[in-house]
């Protein structure tokens, strides 16, 4: 039977209430029988990534894996967008202060969502450029719903994908193919990104889609969890490395990126273009 619960608690009905009155951006179900969880990410109209919802995803994450959760379906409750990506917001004209506290955050969000040592899928029910495209790269398998975006668009706003993020997409469909889409700022179709693999299934609807992400999450349940993470890991701990090996490095980048004039203006002109739409 499927509980209903907010961010997060596999505990007390008090320690739900408390959860539950934290935050209301991810909302997180648990199959009591077997252990496997679905994250939804709950920030209408198109979960963009801000702190908040960074922080709520991260601090899920930690809950998981210190309360051992069998499996992780990540998805999201709108109708037509799995996650717009980052926060453009968080980018533009922010603090200093508050551009490396949001930055930091991505970042750990990133590194428990990646090392994180059950299965974990992504659900894609809607677009996910850039930044949404990151997180359903992150999971081990990914399964879309047809006629959507995905990709990493960076390029296209005048800013960088950084290096992780690349890096992920070169784990999965290649260096060449990545280059390219990286160069490009390439939105794949759901039906082009099953092609070259960006994704591993095509779903035709919402109920299809997290039918099919239990039938993947069955067949993971099935292994030897210690064998099964113990190999992922060691497939994904040179891309982890590379970005804990150099956070503060990573983070000033981003600050030095995001702060000149001309990434600022390309920012603004693109959220102007997004208010018109
Ligand atoms: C050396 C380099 C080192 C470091 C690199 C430095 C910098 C680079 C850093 C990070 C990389 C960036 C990663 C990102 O993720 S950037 C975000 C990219 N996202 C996008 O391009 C998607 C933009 N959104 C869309 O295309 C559409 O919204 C979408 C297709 C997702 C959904 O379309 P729909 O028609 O359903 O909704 P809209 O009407 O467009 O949007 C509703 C509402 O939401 C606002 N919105 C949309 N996306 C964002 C966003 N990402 N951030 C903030 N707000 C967003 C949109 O403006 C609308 O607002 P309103 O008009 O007020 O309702």
């Amino acid at each position: 039977m499927f509980v209903l619960r907010q961010c997060l608690t596999l505990g007390t009905k008090s320690s739900v209430r408390n959860f539950a009155a934290a935050t209301n951006l991810v909302n997180v179900k648990i199959n009591e029988d077997t252990g496997v969880v679905i994250m939804e990410l709950n920030k209408p109209p198109v979960n963009s990534l801000n702190y908040e919802l960074l922080e709520a995803m991260h601090r899920t994450l930690v809950k998981l894996e210190n309360e051992r959760c069998s499996g992780m379906i990540l998805t999201s409750s709108s109708p037509n967008t799995f996650s717009a990506g980052l926060d453009l917001l968080e980018m533009y004209k922010p603090t200093v202060d508050k551009a490396r506290k949001f930055w930091g955050m991505l970042q750990n969000t990133w590194i428990k969502l990646y090392s994180a040592p059950y299965p974990t899928v992504a659900a894609i029910n809607g677009h996910s450029p850039a930044g949404g495209c990151l997180l359903a790269m992150s999971c081990e398998y990914r399964i879309m719903v047809p006629k959507k975006k995905i990709g990493l668009n960076e390029t296209q706003l005048g800013i960088v994908a950084p290096q992780w993020f690349q890096d992920c997409m070169k784990n999965i469909i290649g260096s060449r193919q990545a280059e390219k889409a990286l160069i490009a700022g390439t939105l794949f179709s759901s039906e082009e990104a099953a092609k070259i693999g960006l994704i591993d299934e095509l779903a035709t609807d919402k109920e299809d889609l997290m039918k099919k992400a239990h039938d993947f999450m069955d067949e993971q349940l099935g292994l030897p969890p210690l064998a099964r993470s113990t190999v992922k890991i060691g497939f994904r701990k040179d891309t982890l490395n590379r970005l804990i090996n150099s956070r503060e490095v990573d983070t000033k980048y981003f600050i030095d990126f995001i702060f000149q004039p001309k990434v600022q203006e390309s920012l603004e002109m693109y959220l102007q273009a997004l208010k018109k739409k």
